[in-house]
């Protein structure tokens, strides 16, 4: 089983990681692992390729060049048996289709539906059902939703949309949760729930990586850190990844990249028109 730096299992790790978007490099050279267990926080600066990297995991988008494990093997076993939830930015769902809180949740099971095994087929459909039903009603309790169960989706606050983005992910009851920013943008007590109900998947052993902005929850909650820039800038504890030094070291990274990108788009041009 392959291990990360921490000398932890790797949920997943991901070995010379190369990827872009017409031709324009935004992810190079990644090597990294997500300790099994842990809670990892994503840190770096706006168009890093943090949510690139997370498409790429879920197996959206396909990387240049790469190879990516879960838990020693291809990571396509572990995205087909489903244990891999992800929770996308609130701007990436369609807010005005006409549907249910519940029903988004309920989403979320309908690949465990399609991979029942024949026996579980086989049970009558009240027990099918009442399977899934429950699995829906845990994650609504759990991020206390429950009372807004039959709400439109389009009707939420910002806070509760993204309490429903993190039911849905927790109704998977997948191993790996990767969360795009579940605290960008909500409320401080959605931000304290959110960060109670992660701290409660991680204690149940579930490995949690979340994209994240804010430092004093990321110091406070999670136990490892990926610095990335385009590159990975650094990989390890809070304490070390989080320090002041650290991060004007990645902001310094990020105004150095954009100076490069402008020097290399103005060379291209003059080739261009040469
Ligand atoms: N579909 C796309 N087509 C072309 N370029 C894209 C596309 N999606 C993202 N990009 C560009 O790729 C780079 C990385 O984007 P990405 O969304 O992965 O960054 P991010 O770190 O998640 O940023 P943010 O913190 O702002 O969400 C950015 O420069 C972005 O403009």
């Amino acid at each position: 089983m392959t291990t990360s730096v921490s000398g932890a299992i790797a949920a997943i790790e991901v070995k010379g990681l190369y990827a872009a978007y017409q031709r324009q490099p935004v992810l190079e050279n990644i090597h990294l692992a997500f300790p099994a267990g842990q809670w990892t926080a994503i840190v770096g600066p706006n168009g890093a390729g943090k949510s690139t990297l997370f498409h790429i995991l879920t197996g959206s988008m396909k990387p240049l060049r790469g190879h990516i494990k879960a838990f020693g093997e291809a990571i396509e076993h572990h995205r087909k048996a489903g244990s891999i939830a992800y929770m996308a930015q609130r701007e990436a769902i369609e807010w005005d289709f006409p549907i249910s809180v519940r029903d988004t949740v309920m989403s979320a099971r309908y690949g465990h539906m399609r991979r029942d095994p024949l026996w579980r087929q086989l049970l009558p459909a009240r027990w099918q059902a009442a399977r899934h039903h429950q699995a829906v009603q845990k994650a609504l309790t759990d991020v206390d939703m429950l009372a807004l169960a039959e709400r439109p989706i389009g009707a939420l606050s910002g806070g509760q949309k993204k309490r429903v983005l993190l039911a849905r992910a927790l109704a998977q009851e997948a191993n790996i949760l990767l969360l795009d920013e579940p605290l960008a943008g909500v409320d401080p007590p959605s931000e304290q729930l959110i960060l109670d109900v992660l701290k409660r998947e991680r204690e149940a052993g579930r490995t949690i990586v979340m994209v994240t902005h804010d430092m004093p929850g990321a110091r406070r909650y999670v136990d490892h850190v990926v610095l990335i820039n385009r590159f990975i800038r650094g990989e390890g504890s809070p304490e070390e990844m989080l320090s002041d030094t650290k991060l004007a070291e990645l902001a310094v990274s990020s105004i150095e990249q954009s100076a490069n990108d402008r020097t290399q788009r103005a060379k291209d041009s003059a080739l261009a028109h040469k």
